[in-house]
């Protein structure tokens, strides 16, 4: 990697007033994010959890600098998403429940692709796989090409193609979504490892368990907007609510009948 590249001490995201309108050929315009502003920062993970629809998918994408805000800034580790997708690409790791491996690859060949397309090579680059592959428990399936590869399989070895620049900033975009409850656990293992190095995680998903076990911190967004934010002890307190499904639900239903009222007027 290139040595010249500044690294602010601190791995942090920062998303201020962040709006993205899509053109929708049936629907208009389509506001999927709405003014969403939130912070996430190094040694913990910040849980995004919303309904189908939220904006998750969206926001983290801007972030992931696979897509353009309409309006407002998203920065990592102080480089903006927009203007320095270069930088932002480094510092970021980007895991979906959809990442695709290559068919005609073996797990070992596609994380050393995408660690050559970051710029690392020889003997680093081969220690860097192996030590990944010994966190992952993948070495079992280190000559599997993709078209073999199970679910579980594919997931461990897109979060290996994401980790193999060593970036300071992870995503988890429902990145548990259709697998078994063994290669959820071993996502879920991998997430609070990686928490335990220092990395700066988002992690967005609707499942409320996951969110419970795992974050220190969660965001709950709702058409585009984010209803509420804090701990799970703070959101508790604040909405005198102790189970955080009902919580969820009642958060999302005040904010239905809020706009429902809106319309109404
Ligand atoms: N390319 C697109 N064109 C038009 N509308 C889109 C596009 N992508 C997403 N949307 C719409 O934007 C809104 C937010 O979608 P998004 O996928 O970001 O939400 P999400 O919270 O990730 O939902 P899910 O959990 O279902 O993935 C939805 O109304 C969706 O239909």
């Amino acid at each position: 990697m290139d040595d010249d590249t500044p690294q602010p001490a601190t791995a942090k995201v920062v998303v201020r007033g962040l709006v993205k309108e899509y053109d929708d050929f049936q629907r208009g315009k389509v506001r999927a994010v709405d003014g969403l502003s939130f912070e996430a920062h190094a040694g913990e993970i910040m849980g995004l959890l919303g309904p189908n629809g939220a904006g998750k998918t969206t926001a983290l994408r801007i972030l992931a600098t696979l897509l353009h805000p309409t309006d407002g800034v998203a920065l990592v580790n102080g480089f903006d998403c927009q203007q320095q997708s270069e930088l932002v690409r480094r510092q970021i790791g980007f895991i979906s429940a959809n990442t695709a491996v290559y068919d005609r690859m073996t797990a070992w060949e596609f994380v050393e692709y995408f660690g050559k397309l970051h710029g690392l090579g020889g003997v680093e680059l081969s220690e860097r796989i192996d030590t990944l592959f010994d966190h992952l428990e993948m070495q079992p399936m280190r000559d599997t090409l993709g078209a073999k590869m199970s679910t579980g399989m594919k997931q461990r070895a897109s979060i290996a193609r994401a980790l193999i620049h060593d970036p300071p900033v992870l995503i988890f975009d429902e990145a548990t979504n259709g697998l078994d409850v063994l290669a959820a656990r071993a996502v879920l293992d991998t997430v609070s490892h990686l928490r335990e190095q220092g990395k700066c995680l988002i992690f967005s998903t609707h499942i409320m368990r996951e969110v419970e076990r795992l974050c220190d911190s969660v965001a709950v967004m709702h058409r585009g907007r984010i209803l509420a934010q804090g701990t799970i002890e703070e959101l508790s307190d604040l909405h005198h609510q102790n189970d955080l499904e009902e919580l969820f639900f009642q958060l999302i239903r005040d904010a239905d009948a809020a706009a429902q009222e809106a319309l109404d007027a």
